[in-house]
């Protein structure tokens, strides 16, 4: 049985003024792949994660998401649409400081309009799942930068997001927390069949995804086109 994918990016560009970062990218994800997008610095790869997750909106191309065109979508559908089916984690985990962890990720399930009683009990029951018992209250500079991702991680999933995208998720971390995290986001995307989009430089982290391409000079290639032409 074939699936639709469930995002692709067709055709993508976009500048930044005079800067080009996107020249026609092409990229097809499938639902419940985990995918690492590799690249040089500047080559692109953040800019086409913006752009699949309805962040930006490409300048031509198209961008759908389980067959819905995310770049033409109007903003507010395309907001609620980032807040109920998608997931992010950043370098940085980008906790609110003035929330309590617990708090932080009940945030995308409070802006859902959950009952606050309701939202709190959900995102507690990743504490145990994430072996960060006993940090449900202490705030992000409280938290070492292992347990803020990892706090970051389970904001991103609380929703059970259909994608969690992930822009350089382990930048911020030494090589064996950076491998905790890793190891904790496939796994519990897996176990919520979700899919996930990786932005890394790190060939450790693209080596836990299904499948990994590689973004130069704002095109997609897959790695094996890579691999030949680096060997040629
Ligand atoms: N907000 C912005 N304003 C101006 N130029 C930008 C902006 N964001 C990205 N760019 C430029 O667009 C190009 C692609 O940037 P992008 O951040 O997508 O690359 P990247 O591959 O993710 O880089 P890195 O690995 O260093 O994060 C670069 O030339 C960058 O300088």
């Amino acid at each position: 049985m074939t699936t639709d994918p469930v995002l692709q990016a067709r055709d993508v560009t976009l500048a930044f003024g005079q800067t080009p970062a996107l020249r026609g990218a092409d990229l097809t994800v499938e639902r419940g792949e985990i995918l690492a997008i590799m690249g040089p610095s500047g080559s692109g790869k953040s800019t086409l994660l913006h752009c699949l997750a309805g962040i930006l909106r490409p300048d031509s191309g198209e961008v759908h998401f389980a067959g819905r065109r995310l770049d033409t979508m109007p903003e507010q559908e395309r907001s609620a649409l980032r807040r109920d089916r998608f997931g992010f984690v950043f370098q940085f985990g980008q906790l609110v400081p003035e929330l309590t962890a617990v708090e932080n990720v009940a945030l995308p399930l409070l802006l859902g309009r959950a009952k606050r009683s309701t939202a709190l009990a959900q995102a507690g029951e990743w504490f145990g799942r994430l072996g960060l018992d006993g940090l449900e209250g202490r705030r992000s500079g409280e938290l070492s930068g292992g347990q803020a991702q990892r706090v970051a991680l389970a904001r991103a999933l609380v929703t059970k997001p259909d994608v969690v995208f992930a822009d350089e998720p382990t930048g911020a971390l030494d090589s064996l927390t950076g491998e905790q995290v890793m190891d904790l986001l496939v796994a519990t995307a897996r176990e919520q069949g979700a899919t996930v989009v990786i932005v890394t430089h790190e060939p450790r982290v693209a080596a836990c995804a299904d499948r990994e391409v590689v973004v130069r000079d704002g095109v997609v290639r897959s790695l094996d086109f890579d691999v030949e032409r680096l060997a040629s």
